[in-house]
Protein backbone atom coordinates (compact mmCIF):
# COMPACT_ATOMS: atom_id res chain seq x y z
CA UNK A 1 0.00 0.00 0.00
CA UNK A 2 1.80 3.48 -1.12
CA UNK A 3 2.43 5.69 1.93
CA UNK A 4 0.30 8.95 2.78
CA UNK A 5 4.31 10.31 3.73
CA UNK A 6 6.97 11.69 1.83
CA UNK A 7 10.15 11.18 1.24
CA UNK A 8 13.77 13.46 -0.02
CA UNK A 9 17.07 12.05 -1.23
CA UNK A 10 19.89 14.90 -0.47
CA UNK A 11 22.14 14.01 -2.96
CA UNK A 12 21.01 12.45 -6.59
CA UNK A 13 24.02 10.66 -7.56
CA UNK A 14 23.90 6.64 -8.63
CA UNK A 15 23.00 5.05 -4.86
CA UNK A 16 19.87 7.69 -4.63
CA UNK A 17 18.75 6.92 -8.12
CA UNK A 18 19.01 3.07 -7.52
CA UNK A 19 16.53 3.60 -4.38
CA UNK A 20 14.86 6.02 -6.32
CA UNK A 21 13.82 3.12 -9.29
CA UNK A 22 13.39 0.50 -6.69
CA UNK A 23 10.92 2.18 -4.22
CA UNK A 24 8.63 3.36 -7.33
CA UNK A 25 8.77 0.23 -9.00
CA UNK A 26 7.43 -1.05 -5.52
CA UNK A 27 4.87 1.61 -5.37
CA UNK A 28 5.54 2.16 -1.94
CA UNK A 29 6.21 5.83 -2.86
CA UNK A 30 4.14 7.67 -5.74
CA UNK A 31 6.62 10.00 -7.90
CA UNK A 32 4.97 12.64 -6.25
CA UNK A 33 5.93 12.35 -2.93
CA UNK A 34 9.88 11.96 -3.91
CA UNK A 35 11.48 14.77 -3.49
CA UNK A 36 15.63 15.37 -4.89
CA UNK A 37 18.36 17.62 -4.20
CA UNK A 38 21.21 18.20 -5.45
CA UNK A 39 24.21 20.30 -6.53
CA UNK A 40 24.37 18.83 -9.80
CA UNK A 41 21.21 20.88 -11.59
CA UNK A 42 22.01 18.18 -14.66
CA UNK A 43 21.35 15.20 -12.37
CA UNK A 44 18.20 16.67 -11.00
CA UNK A 45 17.03 16.91 -14.34
CA UNK A 46 17.42 13.57 -15.77
CA UNK A 47 16.32 12.27 -12.73
CA UNK A 48 13.04 14.17 -13.42
CA UNK A 49 13.23 13.21 -16.90
CA UNK A 50 13.29 9.58 -15.95
CA UNK A 51 11.09 8.92 -12.87
CA UNK A 52 9.22 12.20 -12.85
CA UNK A 53 10.23 13.25 -8.98
CA UNK A 54 10.16 16.72 -7.41
CA UNK A 55 13.31 18.61 -7.85
CA UNK A 56 13.87 20.75 -4.47
CA UNK A 57 15.31 24.12 -5.38
CA UNK A 58 17.94 23.42 -2.36
CA UNK A 59 18.59 21.11 0.34
CA UNK A 60 16.23 23.70 2.72
CA UNK A 61 13.67 23.35 0.47
CA UNK A 62 13.55 19.81 0.44
CA UNK A 63 13.55 19.30 4.35
CA UNK A 64 10.73 21.97 4.63
CA UNK A 65 8.40 19.01 2.43
CA UNK A 66 9.36 15.86 3.51
CA UNK A 67 9.01 13.56 6.35
CA UNK A 68 11.56 11.13 5.29
CA UNK A 69 15.24 12.21 4.96
CA UNK A 70 17.90 10.02 2.98
CA UNK A 71 21.31 11.29 3.08
CA UNK A 72 22.38 9.87 -0.30
CA UNK A 73 26.05 12.49 -0.22
CA UNK A 74 29.43 11.14 -0.22
CA UNK A 75 30.33 10.44 3.38
CA UNK A 76 32.95 13.78 3.61
CA UNK A 77 29.78 15.79 2.76
CA UNK A 78 26.94 14.65 5.68
CA UNK A 79 28.45 16.91 8.03
CA UNK A 80 28.79 19.61 5.36
CA UNK A 81 24.98 19.30 4.59
CA UNK A 82 23.93 18.67 8.27
CA UNK A 83 25.81 21.47 9.96
CA UNK A 84 22.90 23.68 7.05
CA UNK A 85 20.03 21.90 8.04
CA UNK A 86 20.80 21.74 11.91
CA UNK A 87 18.20 24.96 12.35
CA UNK A 88 15.40 24.32 10.26
CA UNK A 89 14.98 20.46 11.09
CA UNK A 90 11.93 19.64 12.76
CA UNK A 91 11.99 16.42 15.90
CA UNK A 92 9.48 14.76 13.96
CA UNK A 93 11.82 14.27 10.74
CA UNK A 94 13.81 11.25 10.18
CA UNK A 95 16.72 10.89 8.91
CA UNK A 96 18.11 7.40 6.88
CA UNK A 97 21.81 8.06 6.27
CA UNK A 98 23.17 5.49 3.50
CA UNK A 99 26.75 7.16 3.80
CA UNK A 100 29.61 4.88 4.25
CA UNK A 101 31.37 4.82 7.73
CA UNK A 102 29.25 7.53 9.28
CA UNK A 103 27.90 6.71 12.76
CA UNK A 104 24.33 7.20 13.93
CA UNK A 105 26.37 9.54 17.15
CA UNK A 106 28.32 11.67 14.41
CA UNK A 107 24.50 12.62 12.54
CA UNK A 108 23.07 13.30 15.73
CA UNK A 109 25.87 15.46 16.96
CA UNK A 110 26.40 16.96 13.08
CA UNK A 111 22.55 17.80 13.83
CA UNK A 112 22.73 18.71 18.02
CA UNK A 113 19.37 17.04 18.02
CA UNK A 114 17.94 13.77 18.97
CA UNK A 115 16.29 12.82 15.90
CA UNK A 116 15.69 9.27 14.58
CA UNK A 117 18.19 8.86 13.09
CA UNK A 118 18.99 4.94 11.36
CA UNK A 119 22.26 3.85 9.23
CA UNK A 120 21.79 1.82 6.23
CA UNK A 121 23.63 -0.17 3.69
CA UNK A 122 21.77 -0.99 0.67
CA UNK A 123 23.61 -1.83 -2.61
CA UNK A 124 23.13 -0.88 -5.80
CA UNK A 125 20.81 -4.34 -7.34
CA UNK A 126 18.26 -2.01 -4.98
CA UNK A 127 17.47 -0.55 -8.69
CA UNK A 128 16.09 -3.79 -10.00
CA UNK A 129 14.34 -4.65 -6.48
CA UNK A 130 17.34 -7.29 -5.53
CA UNK A 131 18.94 -4.82 -3.03
CA UNK A 132 20.84 -6.43 0.46
CA UNK A 133 20.44 -3.72 2.57
CA UNK A 134 21.35 -3.91 6.40
CA UNK A 135 20.36 -1.29 9.08
CA UNK A 136 21.30 -0.36 12.35
CA UNK A 137 19.08 2.28 14.48
CA UNK A 138 21.78 3.46 16.53
CA UNK A 139 21.42 4.14 19.91
CA UNK A 140 17.52 5.47 20.95
CA UNK A 141 14.48 4.46 18.88
CA UNK A 142 11.22 3.38 19.08
CA UNK A 143 10.01 0.16 17.55
CA UNK A 144 7.68 2.11 14.93
CA UNK A 145 11.14 3.42 13.35
CA UNK A 146 12.31 -0.59 13.00
CA UNK A 147 8.50 -1.40 11.38
CA UNK A 148 9.11 1.88 9.04
CA UNK A 149 12.63 0.86 8.04
CA UNK A 150 11.78 -2.88 7.10
CA UNK A 151 8.55 -1.21 4.89
CA UNK A 152 10.21 1.25 2.99
CA UNK A 153 13.71 -0.77 2.28
CA UNK A 154 12.01 -4.16 1.78
CA UNK A 155 10.63 -2.54 -0.91
CA UNK A 156 13.74 -2.51 -3.00
CA UNK A 157 15.42 -6.37 -1.29
CA UNK A 158 16.46 -8.11 1.38
CA UNK A 159 16.76 -6.43 4.76
CA UNK A 160 18.61 -7.14 7.34
CA UNK A 161 19.22 -5.28 11.39
CA UNK A 162 22.74 -5.32 12.60
CA UNK A 163 24.67 -4.38 15.68
CA UNK A 164 26.42 -0.78 14.26
CA UNK A 165 29.81 -1.63 15.02
CA UNK A 166 28.78 -4.63 12.29
CA UNK A 167 28.06 -1.87 9.46
CA UNK A 168 31.49 -1.37 8.38
CA UNK A 169 31.41 -5.02 7.52
CA UNK A 170 27.96 -4.59 5.56
CA UNK A 171 30.00 -1.87 3.76
CA UNK A 172 33.35 -4.22 2.80
CA UNK A 173 30.74 -7.55 1.66
CA UNK A 174 27.36 -6.26 0.41
CA UNK A 175 27.76 -2.49 0.47
CA UNK A 176 30.74 -2.96 -2.34
CA UNK A 177 29.89 -6.50 -3.52
CA UNK A 178 28.11 -5.84 -6.43
CA UNK A 179 31.28 -4.38 -7.83
CA UNK A 180 33.23 -7.73 -6.57
CA UNK A 181 30.59 -9.86 -8.57
CA UNK A 182 30.62 -7.83 -11.87
CA UNK A 183 34.61 -8.05 -12.18
CA UNK A 184 33.92 -12.31 -11.39
CA UNK A 185 31.00 -11.85 -14.22
CA UNK A 186 33.37 -10.13 -16.43
CA UNK A 187 36.67 -12.55 -15.76
CA UNK A 188 34.55 -15.70 -16.81
CA UNK A 189 32.83 -13.81 -19.56
CA UNK A 190 36.96 -13.02 -21.06
CA UNK A 191 37.99 -16.59 -19.68
CA UNK A 192 35.31 -18.09 -21.98
CA UNK A 193 36.37 -16.16 -24.73
CA UNK A 194 40.03 -16.98 -24.21
CA UNK A 195 39.17 -20.55 -24.80
CA UNK A 196 37.22 -19.89 -27.94
CA UNK A 197 33.44 -19.14 -27.20
CA UNK A 198 31.76 -16.14 -28.80
CA UNK A 199 31.54 -13.18 -26.78
CA UNK A 200 27.96 -13.33 -25.93
CA UNK A 201 28.07 -17.16 -25.41
CA UNK A 202 30.59 -16.85 -22.90
CA UNK A 203 28.48 -14.15 -21.21
CA UNK A 204 25.22 -15.60 -21.34
CA UNK A 205 26.48 -19.26 -20.26
CA UNK A 206 28.46 -16.89 -17.13
CA UNK A 207 25.73 -15.14 -15.86
CA UNK A 208 23.69 -18.09 -15.68
CA UNK A 209 25.78 -20.28 -13.91
CA UNK A 210 26.17 -17.58 -11.22
CA UNK A 211 22.27 -16.92 -10.82
CA UNK A 212 21.69 -20.76 -10.88
CA UNK A 213 24.42 -21.36 -8.04
CA UNK A 214 23.13 -18.70 -6.26
CA UNK A 215 19.61 -19.58 -6.49
CA UNK A 216 20.56 -23.02 -6.11
CA UNK A 217 22.30 -21.83 -2.00
CA UNK A 218 18.80 -20.19 -1.57
CA UNK A 219 16.25 -23.00 -2.36
CA UNK A 220 18.17 -26.06 -1.44
CA UNK A 221 19.61 -24.75 1.37
CA UNK A 222 22.69 -26.29 1.60
CA UNK A 223 26.36 -25.28 2.32
CA UNK A 224 28.08 -24.22 -0.56
CA UNK A 225 30.77 -26.69 0.15
CA UNK A 226 28.28 -29.72 -0.30
CA UNK A 227 27.00 -28.07 -3.60
CA UNK A 228 30.48 -27.50 -4.92
CA UNK A 229 31.43 -31.32 -4.03
CA UNK A 230 28.11 -32.26 -6.16
CA UNK A 231 30.19 -30.67 -9.28
CA UNK A 232 33.28 -31.83 -8.94
CA UNK A 233 33.99 -35.45 -10.34
CA UNK A 234 36.93 -37.48 -9.20
CA UNK A 235 40.04 -36.89 -11.30
CA UNK A 236 37.59 -34.40 -13.49
CA UNK A 237 37.27 -31.08 -14.81
CA UNK A 238 36.19 -29.11 -11.79
CA UNK A 239 38.81 -29.82 -9.21
CA UNK A 240 41.88 -29.22 -11.81
CA UNK A 241 39.99 -25.59 -12.11
CA UNK A 242 39.23 -25.84 -8.58
CA UNK A 243 43.15 -26.48 -7.59
CA UNK A 244 44.57 -23.59 -10.01
CA UNK A 245 41.83 -21.11 -8.30
CA UNK A 246 42.95 -22.12 -4.86
CA UNK A 247 46.63 -22.10 -6.11
CA UNK A 248 45.99 -18.46 -7.37
CA UNK A 249 44.43 -17.25 -3.92
CA UNK A 250 41.26 -16.46 -4.97
CA UNK A 251 39.55 -17.31 -1.58
CA UNK A 252 42.66 -15.15 0.26
CA UNK A 253 42.02 -12.79 -2.30
CA UNK A 254 38.51 -12.14 -1.14
CA UNK A 255 39.20 -12.08 2.95
CA UNK A 256 41.68 -9.59 1.67
CA UNK A 257 39.26 -7.67 -0.16
CA UNK A 258 36.69 -7.09 2.30
CA UNK A 259 38.80 -6.47 5.25
CA UNK A 260 40.56 -3.74 3.64
CA UNK A 261 36.89 -2.27 2.13
CA UNK A 262 35.76 -2.31 6.00
CA UNK A 263 38.83 -1.15 7.05
CA UNK A 264 37.85 1.90 4.55
CA UNK A 265 34.81 2.28 5.78
CA UNK A 266 35.92 3.38 8.91
CA UNK A 267 38.83 5.28 7.48
CA UNK A 268 35.67 7.77 6.25
CA UNK A 269 35.32 8.17 9.42
CA UNK A 270 38.37 9.21 10.31
CA UNK A 271 39.44 6.24 12.06
CA UNK A 272 41.59 2.83 11.44
N1 LIG B 1 27.18 3.66 -4.96
C1 LIG B 1 26.92 2.63 -4.16
O1 LIG B 1 26.89 1.45 -4.58
C2 LIG B 1 26.62 2.86 -2.71
C3 LIG B 1 26.81 4.10 -2.11
N2 LIG B 1 26.53 4.29 -0.79
C4 LIG B 1 26.70 5.60 -0.16
O2 LIG B 1 25.78 6.48 -0.80
C5 LIG B 1 26.32 7.80 -0.81
C6 LIG B 1 26.24 8.33 -2.23
O3 LIG B 1 27.04 7.49 -3.05
P1 LIG B 1 26.92 7.55 -4.63
O4 LIG B 1 25.49 7.65 -5.02
O5 LIG B 1 27.76 6.46 -5.15
O6 LIG B 1 27.65 8.97 -4.88
P2 LIG B 1 27.44 10.01 -6.04
O7 LIG B 1 28.68 10.85 -6.07
O8 LIG B 1 26.99 9.32 -7.28
O9 LIG B 1 26.20 10.91 -5.50
C7 LIG B 1 26.28 11.93 -4.57
C8 LIG B 1 25.65 13.19 -5.17
O10 LIG B 1 25.55 14.19 -4.16
C9 LIG B 1 25.93 15.45 -4.75
N3 LIG B 1 26.27 16.43 -3.73
C10 LIG B 1 27.51 16.86 -3.32
N4 LIG B 1 27.39 17.82 -2.37
C11 LIG B 1 26.05 18.00 -2.17
C12 LIG B 1 25.30 18.87 -1.33
N5 LIG B 1 25.90 19.73 -0.49
N6 LIG B 1 23.96 18.79 -1.37
C13 LIG B 1 23.33 17.93 -2.22
N7 LIG B 1 23.99 17.10 -3.06
C14 LIG B 1 25.34 17.13 -3.04
C15 LIG B 1 27.08 15.02 -5.63
O11 LIG B 1 27.49 16.05 -6.53
P3 LIG B 1 29.10 16.09 -6.90
O12 LIG B 1 29.38 14.82 -7.65
O13 LIG B 1 29.22 17.32 -7.72
O14 LIG B 1 29.85 16.13 -5.61
C16 LIG B 1 26.48 13.79 -6.30
O15 LIG B 1 25.66 14.12 -7.40
C17 LIG B 1 27.74 7.72 -0.28
O16 LIG B 1 27.77 8.21 1.04
C18 LIG B 1 28.08 6.23 -0.33
O17 LIG B 1 28.94 5.86 0.74
C19 LIG B 1 25.99 3.29 -0.02
C20 LIG B 1 25.77 2.06 -0.55
C21 LIG B 1 26.14 1.70 -1.91
O1 LIG C 1 32.48 2.63 -2.78
C1 LIG C 1 31.89 3.18 -1.84
O2 LIG C 1 32.51 3.86 -0.99
C2 LIG C 1 30.39 3.03 -1.71
C3 LIG C 1 29.99 2.45 -0.38
C4 LIG C 1 29.57 1.04 -0.68
C5 LIG C 1 29.49 0.99 -2.13
N1 LIG C 1 29.89 2.10 -2.68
Amino acid sequence: MPSNKKIGFIGAGSMAEALIKGILNSGIFLPNQIYISDIKAERLDLLKDKYQVIIAKDNFELLKNVDYIIMAVKPKVIPVVLKELEEDIDQSQKIFSIAAGVTTKMIKEYLSSNNTVVRLMPNTPALIGEGAIAYTVGSDFEAEDKELVEEIFSSVGNVVEVEEDLMDAVTGLSGSGPAYIYLIIEALADAGVNVGLSRDNALELALQTIIGSAKMVLELEKHPAQLKDMVTSPGGTTITGLKILEEKGVRSAFYSAIEAATLKSKELRGEE
